[in-house]
């Protein structure tokens, strides 16, 4: 299997104080799969995922090779990677109001997005996108070019945001707990939208959740993070299945914990509801 994405040893650090946060990372991106990070909050899943957009605060420092296309990521210049950020690496972020311009209209802000990459014109920017926020089944979406983000909802942000990457068609996204901040259904609906997302654009994702309900749906492989360090990783069925590293095993029985008590909950709904 060809990876289109190679990291080699990152190590990143808090440049103030020294602090050691990931220290050295070595993990693969297959072509064409969806890879997932998991792990408890702080344990270094964000900050690996703007270490390869070299999107992190100026104060984290980082070292090692991300290899993409034959290129590491790590030596390029600023310019270069802004190149590389929204056509082939597209980042989608947790709290979709913070990727958003506060003071632009969605769709003044999705021209500026496009225009950096694409020679189109105003109308054909347009089309593409309404075209695309169709396929994520947002309604009426000349009207939601025309408000700011503050008007709408967390679930339309992230669905916006899944429809700009239809239109920038990247070879690799990275989705930092995309539905973590939504309300149960728009998670499920985001979800679906991610999914389709990856049958349309046949592109590769790192999807990082501390849901093992949701990697489970997504995801091929699984990646675990404790303290920075990777402590398991392997195919999504056999981590589920098998988990080798104490760790994994507490989060997969949590997470059973967690579903058996849904469905008890649900059932006695039911019950309930016939009454
Ligand atoms: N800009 C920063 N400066 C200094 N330390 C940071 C910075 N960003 C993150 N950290 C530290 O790095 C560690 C890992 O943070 P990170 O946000 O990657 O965790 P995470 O696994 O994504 O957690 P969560 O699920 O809560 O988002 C934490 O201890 C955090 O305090």
């Amino acid at each position: 299997m060809t990876s289109l994405l190679e990291v080699r040893n990152l190590k990143i650090w808090d440049s103030r104080t020294e602090k050691i946060i990931v220290p050295a990372s070595t993990f693969q991106l297959t072509k064409g799969s969806c890879l997932a990070i998991v792990g408890e909050s702080g344990s270094g899943k964000s900050v690996t995922c703007k270490a390869i957009m070299r999107l992190n605060n100026s104060s984290l420092q980082q070292t090692g090779e991300i290899w993409f296309k034959g290129e590491n990521l790590n030596t390029l210049s600023e310019k270069q990677m802004r190149k590389k950020r929204g056509k082939q690496l597209c980042l989608i972020i947790q709290n979709g109001m913070s990727a958003f311009d506060p003071s632009c209209l969605i769709g003044v802000f999705a021209r500026e997005v496009l225009t950096q990459h694409f020679d189109w014109g105003r109308k054909k920017i347009e089309e593409e996108m309404i075209n695309a926020m169709e396929s994520v089944l947002l309604q009426e979406p000349s009207k939601i070019m025309r408000k700011y983000p503050h008007q709408l909802s967390g679930g339309m942000l992230q669905r916006i945001m899944i429809a700009l990457a239809i239109v920038l068609k990247p070879e690799i996204i990275i989705a930092d707990e995309p539905t973590t901040a939504l309300d149960v259904i728009s998670q499920y609906e985001v979800l679906e939208q991610f999914k389709k997302l990856r049958e349309t654009l046949g592109c590769s994702m790192i999807f990082v959740s501390h849901d093992l309900g949701v990697v489970k749906k997504i995801a091929d492989e699984v990646l675990v993070m404790k303290d920075g360090e990777i402590v398991e990783r392997g195919s999504t069925k056999a981590v589920f299945l098998a988990p080798k590293h104490e760790y994994t095993r507490f989060l997969v029985s949590t997470r059973l914990a967690v579903s058996e008590h849904f469905n008890h909950v649900m059932k006695g709904d039911a019950v309930l509801a016939e009454r």
